[in-house]
């Protein structure tokens, strides 16, 4: 993250969100479901930059530029939108959106966009990292932007606004894989069969690779079963990537489709990224943050 010299430009990145565990704990009058999950962030992210200007713009560039929204509709407008209107300042900034991340994917791209413009505000109008604006506006964008708001591994409950600092993982190796077809959000949860699951949080601040494998082993994500009925192709993943040298886990991540496996070097990960690239699905290897 950088800004450039007056405040008037910032750069930085929107790392890849991953529920390491999902367990749907139980259901609101409005029909949102409470969750227990373990989120944690990746170093595979999208980048953006945000600039003081006369109107505000969008530009998209990257691989996935043809599936997010052009224009109003993306959350990074309306993140820019609704900031301005909590703080008063003026909606004029120009924003570039390099799109990396797959979207409808479960690892929260557009929540993670919205967030990263939201710092990126915070930083270009000067307002402080724990403005209660900031938060209010995330909220209200989507469940998952508050959590990436903060960017750090975190226990989340409620619908996705209780949240508690989790342990600490940086640096353990993650591959990302996703099959090429989206998933939406609201479908998955509709398609969710079956009762609620315990909440399963876990008091090891710093548990290691080995001890953190043994914990998740039996705590899962409860949308795995339904985005499985929906799109065949996430069980063809989680299977393929339990099957690659060093993966010690491999799950679902959010509403799916994108699957992840944790593995116990980077040189495996990377390793496995080109097999599983080569089924022509998007692969990407990097490390917990
Ligand atoms: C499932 C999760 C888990 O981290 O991740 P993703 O798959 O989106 O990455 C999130 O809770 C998603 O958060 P987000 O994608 O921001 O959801 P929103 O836009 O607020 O909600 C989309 C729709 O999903 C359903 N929804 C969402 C969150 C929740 N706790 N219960 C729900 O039932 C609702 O039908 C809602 O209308
Ligand atoms: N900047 C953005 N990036 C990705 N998706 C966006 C963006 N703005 C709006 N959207 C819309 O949000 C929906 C959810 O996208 P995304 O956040 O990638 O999925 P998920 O919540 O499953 O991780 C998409 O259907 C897309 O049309």
């Amino acid at each position: 993250m950088s800004m450039a010299q007056g405040g008037e430009v910032w750069s930085g990145t929107a790392p890849a969100k991953v529920n390491l565990y999902l367990h749907v704990v139980g259901k609101r009058d409005d029909g949102y479901h409470l969750l227990d999950s373990l989120v944690v962030f990746a170093d595979v992210s999208d980048a953006l930059t945000l600039a003081r200007a006369d109107a505000p713009s969008l530009a998209v560039s990257g691989p996935f530029a043809g599936a997010v929204p052009a224009g109003d509709d993306n959350l990074v407008l309306r993140a820019v939108r609704r900031l301005a209107a909590a703080t008063g300042h003026p909606d004029g900034i120009a924003i570039t959106l390099d799109k990396r991340l797959p979207v409808a994917a479960g690892i929260g791209g557009g929540s993670a966009d919205a967030a990263a413009v939201l710092r990126g505000l915070a930083r270009i109008w000067d307002l402080a990292a724990d403005d209660p604006r900031l938060r209010e506006v995330a909220a209200g964008l989507g469940a998952d932007v508050p959590v990436c708001l903060d960017g750090r591994t975190a226990w989340l409950g409620g619908v996705g606004e209780r949240l508690d600092p989790g342990p600490d993982l940086a640096g353990i190796p993650i591959l990302l894989v996703n099959p090429g077809v989206p998933l939406s959000t609201p479908a998955v949860f509709k398609a969710r069969q079956g009762g609620f699951s315990p909440e399963a949080r876990f008091a090891e601040a710093r548990p290691g690779l080995d001890r953190l494998c043994r914990l998740l082993a039996d705590r899962g994500n409860d949308l795995a079963e339904p985005a499985g009925r929906l799109v065949p192709a996430v069980t063809e993943v989680l299977a393929a990537l339990a099957a690659q040298p060093g993966c010690r886990l491999s799950r679902m991540s959010g509403s799916g489709a994108t699957c992840f496996g944790l593995f116990d070097s980077p040189a495996a990960a990377r390793a496995a990224a080109s097999v599983l690239a080569g089924h022509g699905w998007w692969a990407a290897a990097g490390a917990l943050l």
